[in-house]
């Protein structure tokens, strides 16, 4: 591979802001992206997904390189060239590449990933509280969650099947097929741009992972039914219940933060969607109104999103301890407070996208053995492991009230 040096400098560009300016790697990269119209969608990937990369290794090539943070120019490009030499990449011979040394990289990398924090690039507290709360379990599932996500859809059945969805798709060359067990989705064998498709701009899907489509599959709502996604953000799950319920009924869809809940208004137009209706929760109020008025409630809880860190690696370097124990505190407030809105007889969803126990399984059964929880029983939970799934870490449990 040649290296082209406007994409090398947008992607150390890319890297100064998200490590130096500790801005967000997502929103930094739609910028970056915008900057020249004349990238192709191969400049686009390279700049992403080299930029996501280091992102992800990055300890593990700081120990390498022997930067430290807040890195100088000089040093990204450090950064940059142990990501090329490790790729295979012959680094050229620009000015910027001068000072740094290509030979001991390899026994450096062969020296380091003997340790596992180094080698999974995590820092040591979340390497000693993965271990701690998975034990064995935690080996396998850092170095799935190094992993790069891969891309799934899911077909919206109020606009289209999920054969007609391939078909659009097929003829745009981008190839999918569909995954057992997951009724609307469909995986893209290669990454691809779809957000420029007709077929999205029609409403015919919504990008969401395996995993994260099982939350509604076990919430199982019918049309009909009154449904409170109380974590909704901007609606992945709300989109997602809305249509399973062929716009009969209703879902309230409530967040904390109105920006988020205008993103969900616009999705569910495209989507087709006409029996959402959002909610701000700026006091209690909003939730003592619907106590005991739900057929079923969602809560798809704030967490540490250690389960999404395939497609968020800057997680790693943003957590810090203390956040994973506020958290904690805020779901417990949460499961307390928002279970309330379940009507007699019936049901209570909790989810995250966090793999470890304190914050699902010793959730819940913390919810059950107080008060708030007294007349609550679980039916089912699914901890989803990314080393066994494939797709995202995430958790579901499914409770019935009596
Ligand atoms: C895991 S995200 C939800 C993702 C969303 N359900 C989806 O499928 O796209 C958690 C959400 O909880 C919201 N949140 C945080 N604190 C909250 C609170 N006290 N009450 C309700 N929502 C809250 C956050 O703004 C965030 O949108």
């Amino acid at each position: 591979m040649k290296l082209h040096r406007n994409l090398v400098f947008a992607t150390i560009d890319s890297l100064n802001d998200i490590f130096n300016e500790n801005k967000q790697a997502d929103k930094v990269l739609r910028n970056t992206l915008k900057r020249d119209k004349r990238w192709g969608s191969r400049d686009r990937s390279f700049i992403a997904e080299t930029t996501y990369d280091i992102v992800r290794w990055k300890r593990l090539y700081a120990e390498i390189a022997e930067v430290k943070m807040p890195y100088s120019r000089p040093n990204l490009f450090r950064l940059f060239t142990v990501w090329a030499t490790l790729q295979g990449i012959k680094i050229p011979d620009w000015p910027q590449f001068e000072e740094t040394p290509t030979r001991r990289i390899k026994g450096r990398f062969d020296e380091a990933i003997k340790t596992r924090a180094l080698r999974e690039s995590i820092p040591d507290w979340l390497d000693k509280l993965g271990e701690k709360e998975l034990g064995k379990l935690w080996d396998k599932e850092i170095a799935a969650l190094n992993q790069q996500a891969s891309v799934v859809l899911r077909a919206n059945p109020l606009k289209a099947t999920v054969k007609e969805l391939q078909n659009a798709l097929f003829d745009l060359d981008i190839e999918t097929s569909t995954l057992n067990g997951y009724p609307y989705a469909l995986q893209l064998k290669e990454r691809a741009n779809v957000f420029t498709s007709d077929a999205f701009q029609k409403g015919w899907f919504e990008v969401q992972d395996a995993s994260s489509q099982r939350v509604a599959a076990v919430l199982d709502p019918k049309p009909g039914m009154r449904i409170v996604d109380a974590c909704a953000g901007a609606g992945g799950k709300s989109l997602h219940i809305a249509s399973l319920m062929e716009n009969k009924g209703q879902v309230v869809s409530m967040d904390i933060y109105q920006n988020k809940l205008n993103e969900l208004k616009r999705r569910a137009r495209r989507n087709g969607i006409h029996n959402i209706e959002t909610r701000l929760i700026e006091s209690t109020k909003a939730i003592k109104k619907m106590v005991g008025k739900a057929d079923k409630v969602l809560i798809d809880a704030p967490c540490s999103g250690l389960g999404v860190l395939k497609r968020n690696p800057d997680t790693k370097w943003k957590i810090q301890p203390e956040f994973i124990q506020n958290i904690q505190d805020t779901q417990r407030e949460l499961l307390d407070s928002y279970s309330r809105m379940v009507k007699e007889g019936g049901q209570l969803v909790y989810a995250t996208c966090s793999v470890l126990p304190s914050e699902n399984g010793e959730q819940v059964k913390g919810f059950l053995a107080r008060e708030a929880g007294a007349d609550f029983s679980l039916v089912s939970e699914e901890n989803i492991y990314a080393h066994k799934s494939g797709f995202d870490g995430f958790y579901i449990a499914l409770l019935q009230k009596k």
